[in-house]
């Protein structure tokens, strides 16, 4: 295998004092191209692994590398304008238009305007907004779906080669949520980004990503592709894929194969 673009090493990190264990001892290693999902329940440390590589949170023990490089090594700041973030809630500036949300980045680099509206243009086709309507609303004016759209547009801005992605499709419907999945796993193919994505969702883990790592308690509990996570014996891990296969099963059963659509 090719060098890791992110790898973790025996990584650990407490808060409160130490009375807090959020992640413990996970040793982690994310290939160049590679789609990983990181799945979990609620406060087993998934957002604290994801903040780690990025420096939004220090580590207390082990190591992280970035391309490379150890992140301590790294100003915080430039480390952080190499890999696109999305929020959870989409992060936007609430003040600020999606042209300037979407530019932030590239102004604070100094970017020419006319460089930074013809980004932002090319920005909005690839996230499938339509320009002239959506360049000068602000967050309140767009939907959720509008919303995070705008929030991966933004974290792709400074060209990155890697995207973290903080439960990204969480709060959406359905359907919103499967067209924006199929669409962000597309740009992560044409851009030939390395993403690394926080879900609750086994199933959308499984539809997108091409390896899951399974968190809980703080511990990696498990990780490979969908049948290599199936050979795992760890009974939470079990109990994850459980529900996605017995939806499948009784959907298959339930739904007309021709079906409505
Ligand atoms: N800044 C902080 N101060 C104290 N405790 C924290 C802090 N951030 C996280 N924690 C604790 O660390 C543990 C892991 O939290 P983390 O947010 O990483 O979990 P998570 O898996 O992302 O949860 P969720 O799915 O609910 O977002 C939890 O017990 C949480 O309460």
């Amino acid at each position: 295998m090719a060098a890791p673009l992110i790898a973790y090493t025996q990584v650990g990190k407490t808060f409160d004092g130490g009375r807090v264990v959020a992640v413990d001892d996970v040793s982690l290693e994310v290939a160049e191209g590679e789609f990983l999902a990181i799945v979990g329940g609620s406060g087993s440390g998934k957002t604290t692994l994801l903040r780690l590589a990025n420096r939004l949170i220090e580590t207390d023990s082990g190591s992280i590398t970035v391309e490379g490089e150890d992140v301590r090594s790294v100003d915080p700041i430039l480390l952080r304008r190499r890999i696109g973030y999305v929020f959870q809630s989409g992060g936007l500036f609430p003040h600020l238009t999606v042209t300037d949300n979407i530019g932030i980045t590239p102004k604070l680099t100094g970017t020419p305007p006319a460089e930074i509206s013809a980004r932002v243009d090319e920005l909005l086709d690839l996230v499938r907004l339509d320009r002239a309507e959506y360049r000068d609303r602000l967050p309140h004016e767009l939907s959720g779906g509008q919303r995070q759209r705008v929030g991966v547009a933004r974290a792709l801005a400074a060209k990155p080669r890697i995207v973290l992605m903080d439960e990204p499709f969480g709060a959406l419907d359905p359907l919103t949520r499967d067209a924006l999945g199929d669409d962000f796993r597309e740009l992560h193919r044409t851009l030939g980004l390395t993403t690394v994505m926080i879900t609750h969702d086994m199933t959308e883990a499984i539809l997108l990503a091409d390896r899951i790592a399974v968190m809980g308690g703080g511990r990696l509990l498990a990780q490979g592709t969908p049948p290599e996570l199936s050979e795992s014996d760890d009974a939470y891990v079990g109990e994850l894929l459980r529900t996605p296969r017995r939806q499948a099963e009784r959907l298959g059963a339930l739904l007309p194969r021709d079906g409505a659509a």
